[in-house]
């Protein structure tokens, strides 16, 4: 298929599937024959929301094998059989997505090329249920387990804080400025597989206030660039079961895309971010409510942290490359 190349044949088609997690969308190709060239241009046209589907970003359903990454992968986890090739709206390409890799999950069972099925919640021994199905992304391979609810739960891998040790202690390793806020604020940054830096408002006055229509400028300048998180944290409360459990609210402006509904990746940095900043005997489970929902961020024991929450696959369809590419 080698699409979009120069010569465009008229009429050439290419099949999409349209998602989101807590309304962080998503345009979902189907490529398993590793065919397609999903140049930037075409990622840009894609996403466009007038001119085109309309989405944050793309992702592409590619075998592990056919990647440059890919033989690293799969030496490590053999299993890691599909890769999520995923793409920022202006077409740049980022090391992973936590929103994406759960609608990534539900377009893999949806397509048929995977199984994970919804453990029954009760006592009963649900097998290999809880093992979860291993997906490559330029991160490491992540684990996708489903939840009796239905929601999603991702093994985001190890997580750090940019800055070292140092940054633990003062709370901060970066200074943040963000239209329609009056100073810059300090910012703790936080590496998830993909860069962050995370600031902390008074209250949801200036969260609202935030100008996200803008870029916020971090100093130093991340070498790779940021996205950038501004959380209220908004106490702890107890769940049914017991357990103690953390809430904050968060927007995020989204390096390669603005500011969007939802970032997962986000949601665990910011929730990190909180935790720290709270010391010991902080929660080790946030619930992130952002404009598009709701997720869940848990610090494992084994150091790694999870995300957990909805994936929704809401069209499918074809588009029109030559009408979309203008050729
Ligand atoms: N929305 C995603 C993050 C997508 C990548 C990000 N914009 C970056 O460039 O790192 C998420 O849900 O994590």
């Amino acid at each position: 298929m080698q699409l979009p190349g120069a010569d465009l044949p008229p009429g050439a088609r290419l099949r999409f599937t349209k998602g989101h997690g807590t309304q962080n969308d998503f345009v979902l190709i189907d490529d398993r024959a590793a065919e397609l060239d999903l140049t930037p241009e075409l990622v840009r046209a894609l996403t466009d929301r007038r001119a085109g589907i309309g989405a944050d970003g793309v992702i592409r359903v590619v075998p592990t094998a056919a990647i440059p990454e890919g033989a690293a992968i799969l030496a490590a986890e053999p299993t890691a059989t599909w890769f999520m090739d995923y793409r920022n709206g202006d077409g740049s390409v980022a090391e992973m997505c936590g929103n994406g890799v759960r609608v990534f999950g539900a377009f893999l069972e949806r397509i048929g090329l995977a199984r994970i099925p919804v453990p029954r919640g009760d006592d009963a021994d649900d097998g290999d249920v809880t093992t979860g199905l291993l997906v490559g992304t330029r991160a490491g391979v992540r684990r996708i387990r489903r939840e009796p609810s239905g929601w999603y739960a991702v093994d985001m891998g190890p997580w750090a804080l940019t800055g070292g040790p140092g940054a633990a202690i003062d709370g901060a390793d970066a200074e943040v400025t963000v239209a329609g806020l009056d100073v810059p604020r300090p910012g703790l940054s936080v590496d998830v597989g993909n860069p962050h830096t995370v600031l902390a408002l008074a209250d949801e006055t200036e969260l609202a206030a935030a100008d996200l229509s803008r870029a916020p400028v971090v100093r130093p300048v991340p070498a790779g660039g940021s996205n950038v998180e501004l959380v209220v944290p908004l106490g702890e409360e107890t769940d049914e079961a017991g357990s103690v459990v953390g809430r904050l609210r968060m927007r995020v402006h989204e390096r390669g895309v603005g500011e969007t509904r939802s970032c997962g990746t986000g949601a665990c940095a910011a929730a990190l971010a909180v935790r720290t900043w709270a010391g010991a005997g902080a929660p080790d489970v946030w619930l992130v409510e952002v404009p598009g929902g709701t997720v869940r961020v848990s610090v494992l024991d084994s150091g790694h942290v999870e995300l957990a929450g909805p994936a929704e696959l809401v069209a499918e369809g074809e588009i029109d490359l030559v009408a979309l590419l203008g050729r």
